[in-house]
């Protein structure tokens, strides 16, 4: 079996490591120049600086040459991948195609999985996803993620493929439940960034996150998820992780909101599209998630931290 990572951010560079040690892989990055400076560098400086990339790691900008593999892990944000995927759909058809993204596409109001499905209706398609950063994986520290595949059965092939000494893959078939789990973890840990930031304490941020679940709990349900699914890795588990560590852009971009300190546009926040294509869902669909639409009133400063804590703190009382 052969590997192929697409898109050389942090996430895709730290799997091609991980991978890496296992047997060949290749990464592919868009731009040349950086395709270059990895390949004799031996390092993505510009997005994980001082990971060292194996010799059984090569980087390249040519795309059919990455996608003769036959597993692609597409590592690039959640709003580029419908691009990516039908920008090359030729090369993508026949492989097996594994998102590594974690988001809901804005207009669409659909995951990963659903987007390579509608790319790519023939191919195999499944969803890595779960609690990690980059770093972590990248220096070999342990780490458990879970593989969402609808197919069970190939669902397993990926599962061995993609299991090395350092990330523990665990798998589903709930690829609606996967889905749901990391696009709205992020979400949450802006909420949870904004009132560590806006100094509302640690209790408050346990609050938020316990009902940030709820809301998660809610959206999932109705969309046809498993409740377990959204009780393992990839939400809570990766709810946890996110809400709780400054190496979190999702919780760093809260931090800086409730700082009232301006935030690095170019840096990769999926929570923020995500929140706005999830809160339109929501108010199409009747669900009742007030932490996301605050998330949403805080990035489009309607709202300020002080009205956002009164708002939730005056709703209704109720069951919980
Ligand atoms: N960084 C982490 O710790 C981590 C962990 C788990 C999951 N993820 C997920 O992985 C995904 C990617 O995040 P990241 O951390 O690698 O982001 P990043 O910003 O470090 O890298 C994104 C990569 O995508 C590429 N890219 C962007 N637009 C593209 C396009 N149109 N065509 C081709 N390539 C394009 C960029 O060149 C870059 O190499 C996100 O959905 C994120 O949630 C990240
Ligand atoms: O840096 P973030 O906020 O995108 O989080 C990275 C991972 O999703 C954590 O599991």
């Amino acid at each position: 079996m052969s590997v192929a990572v697409l898109g050389s951010g942090a996430f895709g560079t730290a799997l091609a490591i991980s991978l890496a040690n296992e047997g060949p892989v290749t990464m592919w990055a868009r731009d040349a120049d950086h395709a270059r400076e990895m390949q004799n560098s031996r390092e993505n400086s510009r997005r994980l600086p001082g990971a060292v990339l194996p010799d059984a790691l090569t980087v390249t900008a040519e795309l059919d040459r990455a996608t003769q593999a036959d597993v692609v892990l597409l590592a690039v944000p959640m709003q580029k991948l419908r691009q990516v995927v039908s920008e090359n759909a030729d090369l993508l058809r026949e492989r097996t195609i594994v998102a590594c993204c974690k988001g809901i596409e804005l207009n669409s109001g659909l995951g990963p999985i659903a987007v390579l499905r509608e790319c790519l209706p023939q191919t195999t398609s499944a969803l890595l996803t779960g609690p990690s950063f980059a770093a972590d994986i990248a220096i070999g520290l342990p780490t458990a993620l879970t593989l969402a595949c609808q197919d069970e059965a190939q669902g397993k092939v990926l599962q061995q493929q993609l299991t090395t000494s350092n990330l523990r893959l665990y798998r589903t078939t709930d690829t609606i439940g996967a889905e749901l789990g990391g696009a709205l973890k992020n979400v949450m840990a802006i909420a949870c960034g904004a009132v560590i930031g806006a100094g509302l304490g640690d209790s408050a941020r346990a609050a938020l996150m316990t009902r940030g679940y709820a809301e998660m709990q809610r959206m999932a349900i109705a969309s046809g998820a498993r409740a377990e699914t959204m009780a393992g890795l990839s939400g809570f588990g990766d709810l946890t992780l996110t809400c709780s560590s400054e190496l979190s852009r999702n919780y760093r971009l809260g931090l800086s909101i409730g700082r009232a300190e301006p935030f690095d546009p170019s840096v990769t926040v999926e929570g923020a599209a995500t929140a706005r294509a999830v809160h339109e869902e929501a108010q199409s669909r009747k669900l009742d998630m007030p932490i996301t639409a605050i998330v949403v009133a805080l990035l489009d400063q309607r709202l300020t931290i002080a009205d956002a804590a009164a708002q939730l703190l005056s709703r209704p009382l109720k069951e919980e």
